[in-house]
């Protein structure tokens, strides 16, 4: 039987992967599959964080934002993050997953803080940790969280969950003609501004040599492959 190419990975999800069909807000047979899919990756004995984020939320109340005070849009787009973490802290209590919510955000009431030495031992115990509220601060992505948390909790590679296959030489939803890559470097995606994941979390991962796999969430059993050191979606290495 072979064994995963990693010990500990930092899972992305993207927040509007928890959408499926529906226009936003979090689809429950979706969420119930993407947290199936962890579950097995953690039963091989996979140490997994995730990092959420939280598009399906947010672009929703995205309208109102408009011509609103940057920060303030960005606090609630951390909030709509730690909404995700408790949905998907719940989703895998229901199929029998033991995870803990941290934030990056204190609002303690609902989920403790981000504190890394803590975080490190729920690994190490083999409970997944959900990162919310990004990296606390308005004017950064989840994308850089998970790079930022991904480099803190000493992970082998950041997995980015999201709704194309991998990294293309153009936005493959605006430009079917883009091509997919099989892997490219961090320096390739930088300099050709390839928008799937944004250049301070590129940055951070290429300066960190922490390499990225990008890959489908609707691809079932995408995850596993990855995890499995399978050929699937793009990696961008150093
Ligand atoms: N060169 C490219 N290769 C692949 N995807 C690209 C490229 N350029 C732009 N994209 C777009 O980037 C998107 C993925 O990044 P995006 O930041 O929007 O999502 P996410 O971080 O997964 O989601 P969320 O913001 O909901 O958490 C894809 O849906 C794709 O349309
Ligand atoms: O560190 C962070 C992370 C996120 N934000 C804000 O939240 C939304 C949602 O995150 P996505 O990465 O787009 O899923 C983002 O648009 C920012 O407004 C933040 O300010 N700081």
């Amino acid at each position: 039987m072979p064994s995963p190419a990693y010990k500990r990975i930092l899972l992305k999800l993207s927040g509007e992967a928890l959408m499926g069909d529906d226009s936003y807000g979090i689809n429950r047979a979706t969420i119930t599959r993407i947290v199936t899919e962890i579950k097995e990756v953690v039963d091989l004995g996979v140490q997994v964080a995730v990092v959420i984020g939280g598009g399906n939320i947010f672009r929703g109340v995205a309208p109102a934002a408009e011509g609103m005070d940057r920060a303030t849009a960005d606090y609630m787009g951390m909030l709509a993050t730690v909404m995700n973490a408790l949905a998907l802290q719940d989703a895998m209590r229901h199929i029998g997953l033991v995870s803990r919510v941290q934030s990056a955000l204190n609002i303690e009431q609902v989920a403790e803080p981000y504190i890394r030495g803590k975080a490190i031992r729920y690994l190490e115990e083999g409970r997944v940790v959900i990162f919310g509220a990004g990296t606390g601060n308005p004017f950064f992505t989840t994308d850089t969280a998970a790079a930022l948390r991904g480099m803190e909790m000493n992970a082998e590679i950041v997995l980015k969950a999201t709704k194309v296959d991998g990294v293309y030489t153009d936005d493959p939803k605006t430009n079917p003609d883009a091509m997919r890559y099989k892997s490219l470097s961090f320096d390739e995606a930088i300099i050709k501004n390839l928008k799937v994941m944004d250049a301070t979390a590129l940055t951070l991962c290429r300066d960190q040599s922490l390499p990225i796999s990008v890959f489908s969430i609707f691809k079932q059993g995408a995850l596993k492959r990855v995890v499995m050191g399978e050929d699937e979606g793009t990696k961008v290495l150093p």
